[in-house]
C-alpha cells in the first residue's frame, strides 16, 4: 500500500464518500492514485471556491468528512473563503493539498506556486483549521493521519493535509483510526444532572436546536429528548432545516423581529432557554427584539456547557444528550405544537413575481413531488428560504458568503443521491454558478431557481443610494444549453408554476428556472429583518 492509498482508506473510514477537487503538478501523483485506486469517486470541478464549497456541503449531509484535494498554492489559497466558511460553520472538512517534493523544498529554487515562502500556505491554513499535518515521512504519516482525521471528525472543523509530490506513492502502512477518549463520567453526570434540575424549574423552557446536532448527527436523539423533556423546540437562523425528518415538537425558526411574534416572544421571555449545539451570533441573535439573558440560559457548545456563570468543559454534544436520555423517561405523549404554516398554492396568474411567490411555488412543487434538499447561497433567496417547508437546507447563514449555492447543490446530489433543489440570487450565481456545466459530466441535474433583481439587492436594502448595486441583465437562462442543461426566463407567476413543472419532471440535465423579480420587491423575512434591526438601531440611538 503507498501513502495516498493509506490515506484514502483513513478518510472512507472516517465517513468520506467521495472527492472534490482540481488537480495541478503538485498534486497529479495523487489525483492519479486518487482515479487508478477506486477508493473515493472522484469529482473534478472548475474552480476551487466551488471544490470547498461542494466538500463542505457533502460533510454536512453526508456520512462524515468532506474531502477538498487541490494543487499547491494557487489551487489551496484559491479556496481560503470556502475553508474559512466551513470553520466559522463547524464544518468537518479535510483540506488535501499537494505540494513540493522533499528534494526540490531544498533545491534553493524558488518554486512557482511559491507565495512569501514554501510554509506560507500552511501557515495561512493553521489559521482556519483544527489540525494540520504535512507528510513527509511515510514511517510517521499513519499516526498524524489518525490524529488528524479524529480531529476533524470530533471538534467538526476543517484539518489540513500537505502530500508532497515525491511522497505519494512511498510505501505505508494503513491507518488505524484513534480510539474515542471516554467522558469524565463524573463531570457528564454533574453536568446532566444540573442542566435537567434547571430545566425542570423553569416556567417556560424552550430547547433551541443548533448545528451541532447535525454536524453530530443526533437529530433523532433531540427530537425524542424533546419529547422526553416536554419542551418546544425552535431551530435558529442557522438552524433552518434541522430535525427535518424527526419527529420533533418544532414550532418553527427563531428570527428575532424578523420572524412570528409569539414564537420570539416565547425564546425571548423564556427562563430556561436550552442552546444545544448553538452559535451565539449576530445572524440568529442580532435581530432579538429583546437581548437574551444569556445568565438565564444553558449553553452547550464546543464541548462546554454553560449554565449561568459557571461551566463544564469536555462535556461532547452526544455524551450530554446521551445522559440527559439516560435521565428521562421515554413517553408515548409526543406532544404536538402548532407547526408555522407555510405559503402554499400559487395563484398562477399574469401577475409579476416576487420572493414570497417563489416560497408559494416551491412548497407547492415538494408538496406534488416531495421533498427536495435544498442548498441556497446568500441573499434574499436565503430569507425566502425561510418560508419554504421544512425540508433538509444547507446554507452559509452565519459565515454569508456567496458563491456557496450552485457548488452546494452538486456536493449535496453527490452525498445524497438526492436531487436537489438550488436557491441563489443573480449577483451569487456571477461567481459560481457556472458551475452547473459540470453536471452533464457528474450525472448531476439539480434544479436551479435563480432570483435574477438584477440588482445586489440585500446590499441596496441598507444602502439605497448607492448606484453600484445596479447590476446588467446577463440573460443566465440562454446560457443554460451551452453548460449542458435547460434554462427558460419567467415573469410571470403562471409562467413560473408552468416552469418549475416542467423542471420536476425532466430528469438527467439541470434545470435552470430565472425568475425575473423586480427591483426593490423584497421577501417577507427580509423585510421585516431590514425594518426591525433600522427600529431597534433607532432605539438604540
Ligand atoms: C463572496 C462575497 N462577496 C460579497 C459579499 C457581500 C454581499 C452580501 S449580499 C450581496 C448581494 C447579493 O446579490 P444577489 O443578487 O446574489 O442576491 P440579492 O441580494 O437577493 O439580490 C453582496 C455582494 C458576500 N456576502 N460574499
Ligand atoms: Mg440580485
Amino acid at each position: 500500500m503507498n501513502l495516498t492509498e493509506s490515506l484514502l482508506g483513513a478518510l472512507r473510514d472516517h465517513g468520506a464518500r467521495q472527492i472534490f477537487g482540481i488537480p495541478g503538478d503538485f498534486a497529479l501523483p495523487f489525483f492519479r492514485i486518487i482515479e487508478e485506486s477506486g477508493i473515493l469517486p472522484l469529482h473534478t470541478l472548475s474552480h476551487e471556491p466551488a471544490v470547498g464549497f461542494a466538500a463542505d456541503a457533502a460533510a454536512r449531509v453526508g456520512q462524515g468528512l468532506g474531502v477538498a484535494a487541490v494543487t499547491y498554492g494557487a489551487g489551496a489559497l484559491n479556496m481560503v473563503n470556502a475553508v474559512a466558511a466551513a470553520y466559522a460553520e463547524r464544518s468537518p472538512l479535510v483540506v488535501l493539498s499537494g505540494g513540493p517534493g522533499r528534494g526540490e523544498s531544498r533545491s534553493g529554487l524558488l518554486l512557482h506556486h511559491q507565495a512569501r515562502s514554501l510554509d506560507s500556505q500552511l501557515e495561512i491554513f493553521r489559521e482556519l483549521t483544527c489540525d494540520q499535518a504535512r507528510l513527509e515521512d511515510a514511517a510517521r504519516a499513519p499516526a498524524e493521519i489518525a490524529r488528524v482525521l479524529a480531529a476533524c471528525v470530533d471538534r467538526s472543523l476543517p484539518v489540513y493535509l500537505e502530500l508532497p509530490r515525491d511522497m505519494a506513492a512511498a510505501p505505508c502502512a494503513k491507518v488505524s483510526p484513534l480510539p474515542t477518549a471516554p467522558p469524565d463520567r463524573e463531570v457528564l453526570d454533574a453536568c446532566a444532572d444540573e442542566v435537567l434540575a434547571r430545566l425542570s424549574r423553569a416556567r417556560s423552557p424552550v430547547l433551541m436546536v443548533g448545528i451541532e446536532v447535525r454536524r453530530y448527527r443526533l437529530e433523532e436523539k433531540v427530537a425524542e429528548l424533546a419529547h422526553r423533556l416536554g419542551v418546544p423546540t425552535v431551530t435558529s437562523f442557522m438552524g433552518r432545516g434541522l430535525l427535518t425528518g424527526a419527529d420533533a415538537p418544532l414550532l418553527g425558526t427563531y428570527l428575532g423581529v424578523a420572524g412570528d411574534p409569539g414564537l420570539t416572544r416565547l425564546v425571548e421571555d423564556s427562563d430556561g432557554l436550552f442552546l444545544l449545539g448553538e452559535l451565539v451570533s449576530d445572524t440568529n441573535f442580532g435581530a432579538s427584539e429583546r437581548s437574551i439573558d444569556l445568565r438565564k440560559t444553558i449553553h452547550a457548545w464546543e464541548g462546554e456547557v454553560k449554565l449561568g456563570y459557571h461551566a463544564y468543559q469536555g462535556v461532547r454534544l452526544a455524551d450530554l444528550v446521551d445522559a440527559l436520555l439516560a435521565r428521562t423517561a421515554p413517553t408515548s405523549r409526543h406532544f404536538a405544537v402548532s407547526r408555522p404554516v407555510y405559503p402554499r398554492g400559487l395563484v398562477a396568474d399574469g401577475a409579476p413575481i416576487a420572493p414570497a411567490d417563489l416560497a408559494a411555488a416551491v412548497n407547492d412543487l415538494m408538496a406534488t413531488h416531495g421533498t427536495m434538499p435544498i442548498a441556497s447561497d446568500v441573499g434574499d433567496c436565503l430569507f425566502t428560504a425561510m418560508d419554504v417547508d421544512q425540508t433538509e437546507l444547507v446554507a452559509p447563514g452565519y459565515y454569508a458568503t456567496m458563491g456557496f449555492g450552485v457548488p452546494a447543490g452538486l456536493g449535496l446530489q453527490a452525498a445524497t443521491g438526492r436531487r436537489p433543489l438550488v436557491l441563489v440570487g443573480d449577483g451569487a450565481f456571477q461567481m459560481t454558478g457556472w458551475e452547473l456545466g459540470n453536471c452533464r459530466r457528474l450525472g448531476f441535474d439539480p434544479i436551479v431557481l435563480v432570483f435574477n433583481n438584477q440588482s445586489w439587492e440585500m446590499l441596496r436594502t441598507f444602502q439605497p443610494q448607492s448606484r453600484f448595486n445596479d447590476l446588467d441583465d446577463w440573460k443566465f437562462a440562454e446560457m443554460a444549453a451551452g453548460l449542458g442543461g435547460d434554462g427558460v426566463r419567467v415573469r410571470t407567476r403562471a409562467e413560473l408554476a408552468q416552469a418549475l413543472a416542467r423542471a420536476a419532471a425532466t430528469r438527467g440535465r439541470f434545470q435552470l428556472v430565472e425568475a425575473m423579480i423586480p427591483r426593490g420587491v423584497l421577501s417577507p423575512t427580509l423585510k421585516n429583518f431590514v425594518e426591525g434591526v433600522k427600529r431597534l438601531n433607532a432605539g438604540k440611538a
